[in-house]
């Protein structure tokens, strides 16, 4: 067997109603997840991707049990889910996106004590890979103490402990690293390596492009509920070989500005984001080698009556491949 994750065909709609006077009215199916197919290899680290509602969390949610499919399937280390829930969920250790389900009243060591236990581990062997966790996690000084007391980091540290325990095969990491300081976000991504240097497969999300780049040895992009692309970080980036890309720092856009921008010939694609820290807008524009693009691009913004504050031609990041996909930001 080489792989510890298989999805096939997997669909979750929901069915929703809009709402008039209280009266259910409007039945609509939603398609939250819409036949998506892939495998984890072992060992590796498989990053799944999306913008907002793309859909993770509900594939995540099939893969770990929680939710049922509409239809299609999930093995984890050969074991259907739906078939052998028990036995599948033994073999995946999960921290999901804004998990409260560490307790803030116990400390970090009762924590991990007491999901040693959930996971069927006996006392004794509990009680060792606790301390075995909290060594590695940095944590042991602060293990007798609440983690309500922690700081985010800290909390996130303890959670990840939690994904830990089982010493389960494939690790699932939903945001692992959200709002996080750099320091800590560093230091856990080095733990998530330490965990992949084990042989363990890790399933792991995030709205850090930089860090699926880094982490990830393969990485599947999912939009309005479907794969929409699934490679490594090196050949996605390959991708959009063909296209250039410029960044323009201005003093202020408006929908005008955008829409001459985006009828110059050969850009594909104009994305606006505001800078807060400089309180300027950066254009990030997408074009297949037009003749005098910048020169162009210059004439349209001074005909807008906009101050163009800097100009920079850059090489593709994996973000600018996502947005090349999907047509939005990670972060929107
Ligand atoms: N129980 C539900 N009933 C109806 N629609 C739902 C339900 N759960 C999720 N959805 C919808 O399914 C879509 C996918 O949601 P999901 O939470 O999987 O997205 P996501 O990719 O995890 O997004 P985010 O990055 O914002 O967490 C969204 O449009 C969401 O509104």
């Amino acid at each position: 067997m080489e792989n510890a994750v298989e999805v096939r065909e997997l669909k979750k709609y929901f069915t929703t109603y809009k709402r008039k006077f209280l009266r259910k009215t409007d039945k609509k199916e939603f398609k939250a997840v819409d036949d998506v197919n892939f495998d984890i290899h072992r060992g590796e680290i498989f990053g799944l991707l999306g913008p907002n509602g793309a859909g993770k969390t509900t594939t995540i949610k099939m893969i770990t049990g929680l939710l049922r499919p509409t239809s299609g399937s999930v093995k984890v280390m050969g074991l259907d889910v739906d078939k052998n829930p028990m036995e599948a969920l033994r073999k995946i250790g999960t921290v999901l996106a804004g998990d409260r389900s560490i307790y803030w009243k116990l400390t970090a060591r009762e924590n991990l004590e007491y999901f040693g236990a959930l996971y069927g581990l006996d006392r004794k062997e509990a009680k060792n890979r606790t301390q075995e966790i909290l060594d590695r996690l940095g944590l042991t000084e602060k293990a007798d103490e609440l983690v309500e007391k922690f700081s985010t980091g800290m909390k996130q540290k303890v959670a990840l402990g939690k994904a830990l325990i089982p010493n389960a095969p494939v690790v699932l990491l939903d945001e692992p690293t959200l709002g996080l300081d750099p320091q800590s976000a560093l230091n856990l991504r080095e733990i998530i390596m330490d965990i992949k240097k084990e042989g363990r497969t890790v399933l792991l999300t995030t709205h850090y492009m930089e860090e699926a780049d880094f982490l990830c040895d393969r990485i599947a992009i999912i939009d309005g509920g479907k794969i929409i692309a699934l490679d490594t970080p090196e050949n996605l980036k390959k991708k959009i070989n063909e296209v250039k890309l410029i960044k323009i720092e201005i003093q202020k856009v408006n929908e005008k500005l955008l829409e001459d921008i985006r009828n110059i010939k050969d850009i594909q694609q104009v994305i606006n984001s505001y800078n807060s820290d400089k309180g300027s807008y950066e254009l990030t524009i997408h074009h297949v080698d037009g003749e005098d693009i910048i020169q162009k691009i210059i004439d349209v913004t001074f005909q807008n009556k906009t101050r163009i504050l800097n100009v920079n031609v850059i090489e593709p990041s994996l973000e600018d491949v996502f947005i090349h996909l999907t047509g939005k930001s990670l972060r929107e």
